[in-house]
């Protein structure tokens, strides 16, 4: 059995002058990915610190500060790290709570090499662990006016449990029954550019003249609640998806004709005269797009409200279902507070260094990282886990 690698820096240190000052104290591991070690730790115990991540490049002799992609980890009271497939470190945190103790920093993984080749300068990026696979979200789009707002609150309202909404940043002023943080992110366009730049939106378009887009954590918070997302975005949006590493079911509405879009757009009543006229403008453009550029897997006319809403319940394979009371269970994972983490092939073992027979949270745990889906700059999914009653008992091929 190997332990995991987790030397000092000082150890690393010894006969490197550099300006880190990583001989303050605070908790440092350090991980070896072929001729580079990977530093990750906080230099002082005080809460303003955090999580900093420094390289050392062997081959030139030289420190490195790489540009840090994804939210990462809070600080707790200490980091085991374990290299995975030579381009993600993964992360076991003592101290934390079952929602927030396992990370990955990614090195030298596919999204990673594409942002270095992009930045021209050394990146790393954070994701979060996560139990279980997220369900395949669900782009819908179409002309403004045409219902989609509609059906999916229906969808929400039948079914809270089996779909959440991924709620939009916009710069568009909000409607006067629309709440902050619920329909929509309200936010000023400089912020949001600057999100855009740093990376943390999965999409973003121009719309009827203001920026809409949708944030990488929108979609990650609802696939994290156990529910399947569903997503209302423009069609140039729904291309920049069909282009991105998220696999969705696309759906384009389209109205029956025209006049009825003019008609439902007019007696919604939350535009000005000037603000209809441009969406109107925009509809034949998008419904043309919709129904020809082939990113869409169906198309849905919305005529009657009820029928769209039926064919739309067939398509997410929810015909005739009823609606479940259950909410998903948590996902988080139990980690013993003190540990030892080795790795045997796809298994993590996460040794509890103090077990009491009986006690269910000191038991020792088998991570499974066989069919590890998805990454940086979101989550990282598909962890299985397995508990280990007593530790003396077989350790399912690990000893
Ligand atoms: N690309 C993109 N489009 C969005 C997003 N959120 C909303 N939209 C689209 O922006 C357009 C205008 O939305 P909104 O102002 O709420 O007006 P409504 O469609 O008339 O209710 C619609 O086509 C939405 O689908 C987003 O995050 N990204
Ligand atoms: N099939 C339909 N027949 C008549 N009115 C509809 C239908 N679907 C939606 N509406 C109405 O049309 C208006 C626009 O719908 P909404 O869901 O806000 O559109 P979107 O979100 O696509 O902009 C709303 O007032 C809604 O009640």
């Amino acid at each position: 059995m190997g332990e995991a690698p987790a030397l000092c820096v000082e150890d690393l240190q010894e006969g490197f002058s550099n300006g880190f000052g990583l001989r303050s104290k605070g908790f440092k591991t350090s991980t070896d990915v072929g001729d580079k070690t990977f530093v990750i730790g906080c230099n002082n115990n005080d809460s303003a610190s955090s999580l900093e991540v420094h390289i050392y490049d062997k081959s030139r002799g030289k420190w490195v500060i790489p540009t840090v992609l994804g939210t990462k980890p809070k600080l707790y009271e200490g980091y085991s790290t374990v290299l995975l497939n030579g381009d993600r470190i993964m992360i076991i945190i003592k101290g934390s709570t079952p929602d927030d103790c396992i990370w990955f920093l990614e090195v030298d993984t596919e999204y990673v090499k594409q942002q270095k080749e992009a930045s021209g300068t050394e990146v790393v990026a954070w994701s979060k662990g996560m139990r279980g696979d997220a369900e395949k979200p669900v782009v819908i789009s179409g002309p403004s006016g045409v219902g989609k707002g509609t059906l999916i609150n229906m969808l929400v309202k039948e079914f809270p449990y089996m779909f959440g909404f991924s709620v939009s940043h916009t710069t568009r002023a909000p409607r006067s029954m629309e709440k902050n943080g619920v329909h929509y992110h309200f936010t000023e366009r400089s912020i949001m550019e600057k999100d855009i730049k740093d990376g943390k939106f999965l999409e973003f378009a121009s719309v009827h003249g203001n920026l809409y887009g949708t944030s990488i954590e929108a979609v990650e918070a609802v696939a994290d609640s156990g529910k399947r997302c569903i997503l209302d975005i423009d069609v140039q949006g729904a291309k920049s998806v069909r282009a991105s590493s998220l696999d969705a079911l696309f759906i384009f509405i389209s109205p029956p004709s025209m006049r009825e879009l003019e008609e439902r757009l007019r007696l919604r009543g939350t535009e000005t005269e000037e603000q209809v006229q441009k969406r109107l403008r925009n509809a034949e453009a998008e419904i043309e797009q919709g129904k020809t550029s082939g990113i869409f897997d169906h198309i849905l006319c919305n005529d009657n409200l009820e029928k769209c809403y039926e064919n739309l319940k067939k398509l997410l394979g929810l015909e005739g279902s009823a609606p479940t009371n259950t909410k998903p269970s948590p996902k988080g994972i139990d980690l013993p507070p003190n540990h030892l983490v080795s790795k045997i092939d796809n298994k993590i073992l996460i040794k509890n260094e103090t077990p009491e027979p009986g006690n269910a949270s000191k038991n020792s745990v088998v991570l499974d990282i066989s069919s590890l889906k998805g990454g940086a700059p979101g989550r990282t999914r598909g962890l299985k886990i397995n508990v280990i009653d007593s530790f003396s008992e077989s350790l399912n091929g690990i000893h």
